[in-house]
């Protein structure tokens, strides 16, 4: 579409992330008194030229005159303002130089700054389009040249009709100006360039508005550097995913939207379309309804270890990735449980809201120490196992009861059966995941089991302890205590209500399911938790996927890699080799890996391949989902 058009380009807040006048005025009023009021009134100026409020000659002339601008100002921003480059510029350098002969800078900016930018994207000197400064005999800027068309209003449009370019003609541009060439018919299409700076009236007045020149490109049907734009991909984070994380992606260009709570499951069913990515923490269940109703999703994170809430078979069966953090809060849970066995013991809770009341009392009634007693930990995975670490450093014996062989650490003891912990331990501090089939796995008859007086701990998944059963342990005094942090039934936001039959019983601590809730652990978890969804958005890798079969893989380099995800069935991956031999694809790199459920083959081939022959791939039976990385 886009073979023969001219490209121009705006320069200050398009090409660079910059604007050259107030970048100017920052040197020239470096140190002067009034200098904080000047530049105030030269970007006020910038900003009403550039919303089309005041002409643009008139703005610069006032600028100007408001300046005590020199030429080693002018020469000082143009040595580092190639440093400046927009991102997406940046990014795609190889498209301006390789179509430098049909593109050109246009801009009310001056020439000296940026002729160092052109120079660098292979744009030549007289495809720049610009104000001239004048300067006098000592140096110091008097105006630009009058002469030169881009010093008036309408300047734009008149420079570039003189320069004749081939049409289509496609004007990029932040500012009104850059609207004004489109409405003189000096250009065919204008897009409203709006990674720097987002102007409303600018984008009213747009054909289209693109976040990035990787939009601009995929919106002419030109290569760029990636193989979809990034900012056209939409990551939806919720229940306050930790910002490292949104800054994470945005800083690979992708767009994050967030939300501080958990959304039920008609609320994300009414969200979820067009979402690229989904973010949830513990609460939002991301059902088979939901993931039924997303229309583009390609993965989503778990910001947290536990994946129960989300449906991973159907998300597997749909082709969707599920990540998570699994070891990012670890020590936050096993910290809190050590403190809260060590409260349980002595009392604390009580005693401190009884002093809050004015309650004075002393005594050493009940209150135990830590020491030689018996903590029995259900689940010995991560969280279990370093809770054993930390736990017999404060003296406690150690045993424990998995479902899978585990090596038991320092001198914990590996006990056969639920029963036989129940039985020996003076703490039972359940670290289980959520799987289904633990639902109540501590109920009447398990409660019943344990020692009389004995302590519970549950910082696991609140379906896993009978709650009513547990209060009725703990107000007939069968049990001495308890600490629950997770339950059934939690509150969407900070704002819901709480309820539980557990409230109101004495020496039991409730806590607001914090396990994890540290913010050293919640920004491991937002560093984490990206960097496997860019690893897989930007190179197929799935190393930590809990649903689909892990690739490590490298960047795609000097190819164009191919993903599949099918069912694993028979005959998949010969049906793809012969479709792509049919088709002519030259295979440079591929894996294949299968779990009883799915299948994932990766292909890097050769970059000159007809696009037709992907629709092929996508029609191999089995195929659950197929993209193209470069
Ligand atoms: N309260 C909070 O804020 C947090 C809660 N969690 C919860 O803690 C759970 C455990 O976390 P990790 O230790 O990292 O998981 P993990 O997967 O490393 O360990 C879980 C262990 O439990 C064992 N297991 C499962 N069912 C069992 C059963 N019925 N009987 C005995 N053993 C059983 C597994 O074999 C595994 O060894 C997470 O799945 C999550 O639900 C995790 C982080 C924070
Ligand atoms: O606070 C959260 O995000 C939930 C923590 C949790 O339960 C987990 O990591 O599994």
């Amino acid at each position: 579409m886009a073979d023969a058009a001219s490209f121009v380009f705006d320069f200050d807040s398009t090409l660079v992330r910059i604007e050259s006048l107030e970048a100017l005025a920052d040197l020239a009023l470096d140190g002067a008194d009034d200098g904080a009021a000047i530049r105030e009134e030269v970007g006020r100026l910038t900003d009403a030229a550039m919303a089309g409020e005041i002409g643009f000659g008139e703005a610069l002339g006032r600028r100007l005159a408001l300046l005590p601008l020199h030429r080693r100002h002018v020469e000082a921003l143009a040595a580092r303002v190639a440093d400046d480059l927009a991102l997406s510029v940046q990014r795609n350098l190889a498209f301006f130089r390789e179509h430098a002969d049909r593109i050109v800078i246009v801009s009310g900016g001056f020439r000296e700054i940026i002729a160092p930018v052109a120079a660098r994207l292979g744009v030549a000197a007289d495809r720049v389009l610009a104000n001239d400064l004048v300067y006098d005999a000592a140096g110091r800027v008097t105006g630009v040249d009058p002469a030169n068309p881009l010093a008036e209003a309408g300047g734009k449009a008149r420079a570039i009709e003189s320069l004749d370019l081939p049409r289509p003609l496609i004007m990029v541009g932040d500012g009104w100006t850059d609207a004004e060439v489109r409405q003189a018919g000096a250009a065919d299409r204008f897009y409203a360039f709006t990674e720097i700076v987002r102007r409303p009236p600018v984008i009213e007045a747009a054909d289209a508005e693109v976040a990035s020149i990787d939009e601009l490109l995929h919106a002419e049907g030109l290569a760029g550097r990636w193989s979809y734009p990034r900012s056209r991909m939409r990551i939806l984070l919720l229940e306050n995913v930790h910002p490292a994380a949104v800054a994470r992606l945005e800083a690979e260009g992708y767009s994050v939207e967030t939300a501080s709570g958990a959304l039920g499951e008609d609320e994300l069913i009414a969200r979820i379309g067009g979402v690229h990515v989904l973010g949830v923490r513990s609460k939002t269940l991301v059902t088979d309804r939901v993931l039924a109703a997303a229309d583009r999703l390609l993965a989503v994170g778990a910001f947290c270890i536990g994946t129960n809430q989300i449906d991973l078979e159907a998300a597997a069966d749909r082709g969707v990735a599920v990540f998570n953090a699994p070891y990012s809060n670890t020590r936050s849970v096993v910290e809190l449980a050590v403190g809260l066995t060590i409260a349980l013991l002595r009392d604390v809770t009580d005693k401190s809201a009884a002093m809050h009341r004015g309650v004075w009392n002393k005594s050493a009634s009940g209150a135990r120490e830590l020491r030689g007693k018996t903590l029995g930990i259900v689940g010995y995975g991560a969280i279990g196992s370093q809770l054993s670490v930390l736990a017999e450093a404060l003296g406690l014996r150690v045993v424990f009861h998995d479902l899978t062989e585990r090596l038991a650490l320092g001198n914990a003891r590996r006990l056969p059966s639920l029963d036989d912990l129940l039985a020996e331990a003076d703490v039972v501090s359940l670290h289980v995941d959520g799987r289904r089939e633990n639902t109540a796995l501590l109920g009447p008859a398990e409660l019943a089991r344990m020692k009389p007086g004995a302590l519970l701990l549950n910082l696991s998944r609140g379906h896993v302890l009978d709650v009513e059963a547990l209060a009725a342990a703990l107000r007939s005094g069968r049990l001495g205590g308890a600490a629950v942090d997770v339950f059934p039934e939690e509150p969407a936001t900070n704002a819901d209500p709480f309820d539980s039959p557990l409230r109101g019983l004495p020496n039991v601590i409730l806590t607001p399911h914090i396990g994890g809730s540290t913010e050293e652990a919640q920004e491991a978890i937002g560093a984490f938790a990206a960097e496997r969804l860019l690893a897989y958005l930007n190179r197929g890798d799935t190393s930590f996927c809990v649903n689909l079969p892990n690739v490590q893989l490298a960047e795609v380099a000097g190819a164009h890699r191919l993903l599949h995800i099918h069912r694993n069935q028979p005959g998949v991956l010969a049906d793809l080799n012969r479709t792509m031999a049919e088709a002519g694809l030259n295979i440079l790199g591929q894996h294949l890996k299968t779990d009883e459920r799915t299948g994932y083959v990766i292909v890097d081939v050769d970059r000159d391949y007809d696009p037709a022959a992907l629709q092929a791939l996508r029609g191999v039976a089995g195929t659950l989902r197929f993209r193209t990385l470069y």
